[in-house]
């Protein structure tokens, strides 16, 4: 089953009164279910704008995106939010900063459903709330009543993670979700990304620059430069990829 579909699908932007500044060249991708592409590309190359017009953040300029066979291009940010979940790198995001880890849970878990009785509802869900927050194994089932705000950055970006996940999105799109956490805390936030993709079975883009997370995870690798995918890897090409291949890569095309 294709997850997502995108027909030349083009972004640009005006870049002063007569020239055009492309961010998206013609993009032609199709993601399956059960995928798992890592991003790649330079600074500048188009990934955040390309989960941007996934998400519905950007309107293309041109071209088609499809979920599950349904075009979404003019579809909202909001009503595309049913189905896509998003992670970004900024620990900030993601998050209600007031409110409880708890609370947080709750809000994410009955997001699109009809809004009960909270108070009652965070007590029945506290259990569920402990047993998940402590599988990511940083301490945050002990946060349960701290307001987010208050987390490690490490704690605050598990607690998205989780948000994005506790509904079982269609697509999950990671974008630099680790980049922001030390080497320690980023290679636990991965290990449990990845564990809650393979459990749940998710459909997942994620955009990073650490080579060994695009490497060791996923069973597919794009690479983006100048708002194109150039190259674009099956599970099988990329088993056979080393380190030293894809830094000489990188020398290559930059
Ligand atoms: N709203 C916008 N208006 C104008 N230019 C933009 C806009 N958003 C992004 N750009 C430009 O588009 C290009 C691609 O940006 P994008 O953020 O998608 O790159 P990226 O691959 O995610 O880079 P990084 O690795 O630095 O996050 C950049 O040159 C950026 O300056």
């Amino acid at each position: 089953m294709t997850v997502l579909e995108m027909h030349n699908a083009t972004k640009w932007v005006n870049n002063g009164p007569k020239e055009k500044k492309t961010l998206l060249d013609h993009i032609d991708l199709s993601i399956q279910e059960n995928d798992f592409i890592t991003v790649l590309g330079g600074n500048g190359a188009g990934k955040s704008t390309l989960f941007n017009t996934i998400s519905g953040t950007m309107p293309l300029s041109s071209g088609k995106i499809f979920i599950k066979n349904q075009e979404v291009t003019q579809t909202s940010e909001e009503n595309r939010a049913s189905f896509i979940s998003r992670v970004f790198q900024d620990p900030k995001m993601g998050t209600a900063p007031r409110m409880t880890v708890a609370e947080n849970l709750l809000l994410a878990k009955s997001r699109g459903k009809k809004r009960r009785f909270r108070l009652r509802q965070l007590k029945q869900n506290q259990e569920t709330f402990y047993q998940l927050t402590k599988e990511v194994g940083n301490g945050l089932e002990n946060h349960l009543n701290t307001p987010a705000g208050d987390l490690s950055g490490g704690q605050r970006q598990a607690l998205s993670l989780l948000m994005a996940t506790i509904q079982t999105p269609q697509l999950l799109l990671l974008d630099e979700h680790t980049a922001a956490l030390d080497p320690k805390t980023s290679k636990l936030l991965m290990q449990i990304t990845a564990q809650r993709i393979s459990e749940q079975q998710l459909t997942c883009l994620m955009i990073t620059h650490r080579m060994e997370d695009a490497l060791q995870y996923g069973n597919r690798m794009i690479v983006m430069k100048k708002g194109e995918i150039v190259q674009d890897l099956n599970a099988q090409e990329k088993a056979k990829l080393t380190m030293t291949d894809l830094l000489q890569f990188f020398e290559e095309i930059n």
